[in-house]
């Protein structure tokens, strides 16, 4: 049970966090900070959070548990202006989408203090934004990554992985380098790809033509497009190396297949599409087999 847990960013990732601590009784009193007043607002008009914080200060005092969940550039900034408040029994954690900056950024602006700070990142999430977007449900089947840092405590790292596994997450872990390589691959390079296509095809003279015609296909492939461009614009930025690095080995395959269209080989197009196809499937099922709700009685955390 924590008493008091606070919400750095109260939109779809910290709100949502909120409210399955709130639907397992897992939190005593939950405490908004932001830099908007209007979205802290709503939060409170959702039952989100029970109080929007005057100031860092007002927030830290007696807190058990504190959450980052504001885009990842911000995380120096936010660590800096609450570490004069940060008192010794409370951990502070993430759910930045990229590790190797926010730990570089925590060890800047926390010191020694380090120590206090969980690096963590819930794999879960949807292209809407804000508190409105916030569901009690979002994490559970989900995996959350913690990164530790070898100045954590395994208390410190109890704390946060309980409060993840009581909204309904499986936890795993990686280090900073490693989390950052997996998601540049299968989540920070799908999103520029996503948002490449519908940006070109939203500046062609006829684009009118073209959305009037795109359906199930198209609105699959470029869901994720309709993100945050703040959030990502950060996220790209953070993990510039990885992504480059996977934007370059797709540029390369896109290169191969191209060849192949020209030269009208259908056989190797056919060998991409059925390799993809078989690759796609195993993962589905693998992913629908680990998500499966469990029974109340097997739930972890429980
Ligand atoms: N959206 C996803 O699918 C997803 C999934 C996993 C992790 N994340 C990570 O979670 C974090 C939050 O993402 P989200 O989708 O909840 O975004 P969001 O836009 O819904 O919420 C972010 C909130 O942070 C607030 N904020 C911005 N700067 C701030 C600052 N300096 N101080 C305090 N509050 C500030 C904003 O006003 C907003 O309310 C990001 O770091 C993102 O990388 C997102
Ligand atoms: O479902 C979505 O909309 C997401 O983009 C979620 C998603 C992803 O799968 O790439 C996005 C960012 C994260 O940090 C974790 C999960």
């Amino acid at each position: 049970m924590l008493t008091k847990i606070v919400i750095v960013g109260v939109g779809l990732i910290g709100g949502s966090f909120a409210l399955g601590l709130k639907a397992a009784g897992a939190v005593g009193h939950v405490v908004g900070l932001g830099r908007s007043a209007q979205a802290l607002a709503r939060a409170r008009e959702l039952g989100i959070i029970d109080e929007a914080a005057a100031s860092p200060q007002d927030a830290m005092r007696g807190a058990d548990l504190v959450l980052l969940a504001a885009p990842v550039a911000q995380t120096g900034p936010i660590l800096a202006s609450l570490l004069p408040y940060l008192e010794p029994q409370t951990i502070v954690t993430d759910a930045g989408s990229t590790k190797s900056d926010v730990v570089a950024a925590a060890r800047a602006a926390l010191g020694d203090r380090v120590n206090q700070f969980v690096p963590g990142h819930p794999i879960a999430g949807r292209e809407s934004n804000g508190p409105d977007a916030a569901i009690p449900d979002l994490y559970r089947g989900k995996k959350t990554v913690l990164a530790p840092l070898p100045e954590n405590t395994p208390e410190a790292i109890d704390k946060v992985a309980a409060a993840w596994r009581t909204c309904g997450a499986v936890i795993h872990r990686l280090t900073a380098e490693e989390h950052d390589k997996v998601f540049a691959a299968v989540s920070h390079l799908p999103h520029l790809l996503a948002y490449a296509l519908v940006d070109d095809i939203a500046n062609k003279p006829h684009a009118d033509l073209l959305f009037q015609y795109a359906a199930s296909g198209f609105r699959d492939f470029t869901r994720i497009a309709g993100s945050s461009p703040e959030m990502w614009r950060d996220i790209s930025l953070a993990n510039r190396d990885a992504l480059l690095g996977e934007l370059d080995a797709y540029l390369a395959q896109l290169t191969h297949l191209r060849a192949r269209l020209a030269a009208g080989d259908g056989a190797a197009l056919e060998a991409t599409y059925a390799n993809a196809q078989r690759a796609r499937r195993a993962w589905n099922e693998a992913i629908e087999a680990a998500e499966k709700p469990l029974a109340p009685d097997q739930e972890s955390g429980k």
